[in-house]
């Protein structure tokens, strides 16, 4: 029996309630037919012609086994069923269910009476009713009866074969195409048919045939998608015959998924042609559609095997990270490795920062593991655990050690140390050296910083520097708030966590040049309340969240100069001033520190060079005059680069040990100097040592190394002329020597008055005023003759010209300046003078006692005059810095004159005043 399982295919792509058949799909291997149909090809037409040469009536013929008796063409009036969902195409099964009684009956009986067919017409559209709905359909078929249900159908239908009744279930098989010519009887539905022919074609048509065959490979390629469906090709050649044009365009239809209008417009075409065309249309589609179909299931397909292997490799990553142990990723390991962090020391937290970071562990395991809330509370428990709480250095309050270290890493200095043992001691009795903040305060390369590190060494703390020099945003002392995209700790809470120890000591340099308020906060109240040892044990950094007990830190700060400290954190330190070195001192650390860095970071050997005196002492005098070393010690890296180049250059770099060698070897140096000394000498005695070239440096080839002298001398004048007085000035860089020029421009009755000039500030102009009242007044009081200021027009000039000055202690110099002037008489040799000056005539205490000495010493100045109330200040320098000077301390003006032009006897208005001296 044939079976074409129509519902299965309308199962693939049309779900169709009313036809509810189930059958198993064929069994049967694939026969000839198929193996024809899917190898058919051009070359193989004339078997094509044969095999579908036969026309509809011949496949009435083949098809006869199963439609056996009566002739088909007898059946002219037959029962009209309706098809709700698709016309029934010739060759196709087609279960239906008949629910109407009569209808069932009859069909029966047809069948008994030997005469097994009906009429199979599709239900027409109606535009009232949803056709899309079935169960409303359904229902529609059952209402409708003779004239209106003859309305309702097509009337082109199918000869349909009722092949079996079982209850309501019929199963036809679409035979021939009919026409409805008229109505027999209403109910059931009876119908006088017309059997439809195809229209005459000519078969060996070329147009026809390339429709054919591209109809053909089409439903091949339908067919290759669809292995049901070559089962079908077998059982359909088998039983309807072979594919012949007109067959082949049914069957295409048929397994096509063309919709009921698609298909009825099929059914109606009886121009074969056309229909070929139609069906080269629905089973092109249907190719498509299995496409289509193809490429979703696969993207399906990839997804799932994609998403598959994702999990499957983050599986594997995880397990290798665990054996790794570099887990970080899952919540459980990081929360794991927070407790491990805390749990060794957590009776030494603190108990609210203990409570915070419970809190957070707790937070992280309800949190996503992909939200940015995970990262940041991973990030800050991170910092909260790392964090050294309770973990302390011990401190080394032993004194002579920490004598030994800072003599060991600073030459001179003595006050400066003798400050910091002072305060190491203290801290030794105390048992702690907490709760000052240390300041040291002096011009640039004078060893602040360095000295820092050695405190730190001397303390057996950490050490940890951080500079605030144009520092505005306070969120580097304090921290950004943990809501803030890339929000990091503070400078403080970064140091702790990077030393690991609660007592580091903590360098602030720069603390004069700390930034000024602005938008971003008060850098100086967030310092405030970092340093105060009053504040400091609670400091709360904005990220932590939690304060943390910075007492115990020793800050140690520095600066250029006190004036620009913010006021609040001045009063809070203890200011060590670091004024300067003089040449001898600057000789000393050049000599046994400088020297020493250079060669070792040079790579030189200390045989090789030697640099005498008279060269350190005139690189001192005319390169490096500020009162640090920094450029000092520039200036003999200077000299051993060169020389270090020279020793490649001649070959001799072959006797100089590999760098690795020469840098012990200097470090040795710089440890022990007896052990290298001892070394050398060996070297000298061997094979090597008399080949290697040595490199003599002194004042005459000073130049070749570290070129032209940089610094004039100061002293302009040998013999200082009238009207030029030696001044002493202060700034941040160190004291330096300056003079003040006084000179007469024109002469006229009443016409006395000052000129100005050499970029001299407000309080300087006011000094240079003071002074031209002053000494007008002495020189009306000694000589009441002498009209030289009332009628002189005079200039005042400080040079250097380029360099702004300020401040008023070179008053007494510029009262010394146009009183020399007026008398005509140049102010005795070598005298350098400072001292602030009141309208009367007393001299105010002046700054920088001990830069003001070197620079006058530098300048080969002899004698001093400094204000009376300078006197301690002076007493308590060096004696290397005091000798050989002759200083005189004042308190009047008068006791400068004499000291000035006290040399000259003719002056009679001395003598009284040399009395009143003594
Ligand atoms: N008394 C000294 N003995 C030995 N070396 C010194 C001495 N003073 C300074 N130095 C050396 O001079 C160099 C500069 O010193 P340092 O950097 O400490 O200066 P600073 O005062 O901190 O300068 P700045 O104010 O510019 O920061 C360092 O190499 C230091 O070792």
């Amino acid at each position: 029996m044939l079976k074409l399982f129509t519902s299965t295919a309308y199962v693939s792509h049309h779900v169709t309630p009313a036809i509810r058949i189930r059958s198993s799909p064929v069994k049967s291997p694939l026969l000839n037919a198929l193996t024809q149909l899917t190898g058919w090809n051009r070359s193989s037409h004339e078997l094509g012609r044969r095999a579908f040469s036969s026309d509809s009536e011949g496949s009435d013929t083949n098809s006869s086994a199963i439609v056996s008796k009566p002739n088909l063409n007898d059946c002219l009036t037959l029962l009209a069923l309706p098809l709700p969902h698709k016309p029934l195409i010739p060759g196709f099964y087609m279960p239906i269910y008949v629910k109407d009684p009569k209808l069932l009956a009859a069909l029966q009986e047809c069948r008994r009476q030997q005469a097994p067919y009906a009429g199979a017409f599709l239900l027409k559209d109606d535009a009232s009713t949803d056709s899309s709905s079935s169960s409303e359909t359904e229902e529609i078929l059952e209402k409708l009866k003779g004239k209106e249900l003859l309305n309702r159908i097509h009337e082109i239908g199918t000869l349909a074969q009722i092949s079996s009744i079982q209850g309501e279930q019929v199963i036809l098989v679409g035979r021939r195409r009919l026409k409805i010519t008229e109505m027999v009887s209403e109910d059931p539905l009876t119908v006088k048919v017309d059997h439809l022919k195809d229209k005459p074609y000519d078969r060996d048509d070329d147009v026809i045939k390339a429709t054919y065959f591209e109809v053909m490979s089409t439903v091949r390629d339908v067919l290759r998608t669809t292995s049901l469906w070559r089962d079908q090709v077998q059982t359909y050649t088998q039983h309807i015959g072979d594919f012949n044009y007109q067959k082949l365009a049914d069957f295409g239809t048929g397994i096509s998924g063309a919709n009921k209008h698609q298909n009825q417009r099929i059914l109606e075409e009886l121009d074969v042609h056309n229909r070929l065309d139609l069906t080269l249309e629905v089973v092109k589609k249907e190719v498509q559609i299995n496409n289509i179909q193809k490429t979703i299931a696969k993207t399906v397909e990839d997804k799932f095997s994609g998403e598959k292997r994702r999990i499957l490799l983050k599986e594997q990553l995880a397990a290798i990270k665990k054996e790794l142990d570099v887990e970080t990723d899952s919540k459980s390991a990081f929360s794991e490795k927070f407790r491990e962090r805390i749990e060794p020391n957590k009776d030494k937290i603190p108990k609210h920062v203990l409570k915070v970071i419970e809190e957070e562990l707790t937070k992280l395991q309800l949190l996503e593991a992909s939200s940015s809330e995970y990262d940041v509370t991973c990030n800050y428990l991170d910092w909260l655990t790392m964090l050294p709480w309770g973990k302390f250095s011990d401190e080394n309050f032993d004194v002579p050690r920490a004598e030994k270290i800072l003599d060991e890493d600073h030459y001179g200095l003595s006050d400066v140390k003798e400050r910091i043992l002072e305060f190491i001691a203290v801290g030794g009795l105390r048992g702690t050296s907490q709760g000052k903040i240390i300041c040291l305060c002096g011009p640039p390369g004078v060893g602040k910083t360095s000295i820092g590190r050695s405190i730190a060494r001397a303390l057996d703390r950490k050490f940890f520097r951080f500079s605030v020099g144009g520092l505005s945003d306070v969120a580097e002392i304090k921290g950004h708030r943990r809501t803030y995209i890339g929000a990091m700790p503070g400078k403080m809470v970064q140091c702790l966590k990077s030393l690991g120890t609660e007592n580091p000591l903590v360098l602030i340099d720069e603390i004069d040049k700390l930034g000024v308020r602005c938008q971003a906060g008060d850098p100086a109240s967030a310092m405030l309340e970092l340093l105060d040892p009053e504040q400091n044990a609670n400091f709360l950094d904005h990220y932590l969240d939690v304060t943390i007990d910075l007492s115990k830190v020793l800050f140690v700060c520095t600066a250029n100069m006190i004036d620009t400290i913010p006021r609040p954190l001045l009063d809070r330190m203890e200011v060590i001033t670091l004024s300067g070195y003089i040449t001898d001192e600057k000789k000393h650390i050049a000599r046994d520190y400088l020297e020493k860095t250079a060669r070792r970071d040079c790579g030189v050997k200390p045989e090789q060079v030697d640099v005498s005196d008279a060269a350190l002492l005139s690189l001192i005098e005319n390169y490096c005059r500020e009162a640090g070393v920094r450029n000092l010690h520039k200036h003999i890296e200077k000299i051993y680069r060169k020389i270090a180049l020279k020793l490649v250059r001649k070959g001799a770099s072959a006797q100089v040990p590999a760098i690795s060698d020469t840098k012990s070897l200097a470090k040795t140096d710089l440890e022990s100097p007896e052990t290298s000394a001892e070394e050398s000498k060996t070297e000298q005695s061997g094979a090597v040592a008399e080949t290697v070239e040595n490199f003599m440096i002194d004042e005459s080839n000073l130049s070749d190394y570290v070129g032209k002298p940089i610094f004039q001398a100061e002293k302009i004048y040998e013999q200082t002329p009238v009207g030029v007085v030696m001044g002493l000035a202060w700034t941040s860089m160190g004291g330096s020597t300056l003079y003040i020029e006084t000179t007469f421009v024109e002469e006229g009755k009443d016409k006395g008055g000052l000129h100005i000039t050499g970029q001299l500030g407000d309080v300087m102009k006011e000094s240079a005023e003071i002074a031209h009242t002053v000494a007008r007044r002495i020189m009306l009081e000694k000589e009441p003759k002498n009209h030289f200021f009332a009628n002189s027009k005079l200039h005042l000039h400080v040079p250097a010209g380029a360099t702004p000055k300020d401040g008023p202690s070179a008053g007494c110099t510029m009262i010394t300046s146009l009183l020399s002037l007026a008398m005509k008489k140049p102010v005795r040799k070598d005298l350098a003078m400072t001292g602030e000056v009141t309208l009367t005539g007393r001299i105010l205490p002046i700054g920088g006692v001990k830069e003001k000495t070197i620079a006058a010493r530098r300048s080969q100045v002899k004698v001093i005059v400094f204000p009376e109330a300078n006197r301690r200040d002076f007493e308590e320098l060096a004696e290397n810095v005091k000798e050989g000077l002759d200083i005189h301390f004042v308190d009047k003006y008068e006791q400068i004159l004499e000291l000035a032009f006290g040399y000259d006897k003719s002056v009679t208005w001395f003598h009284p005043l040399r009395k009143f001296l003594g």
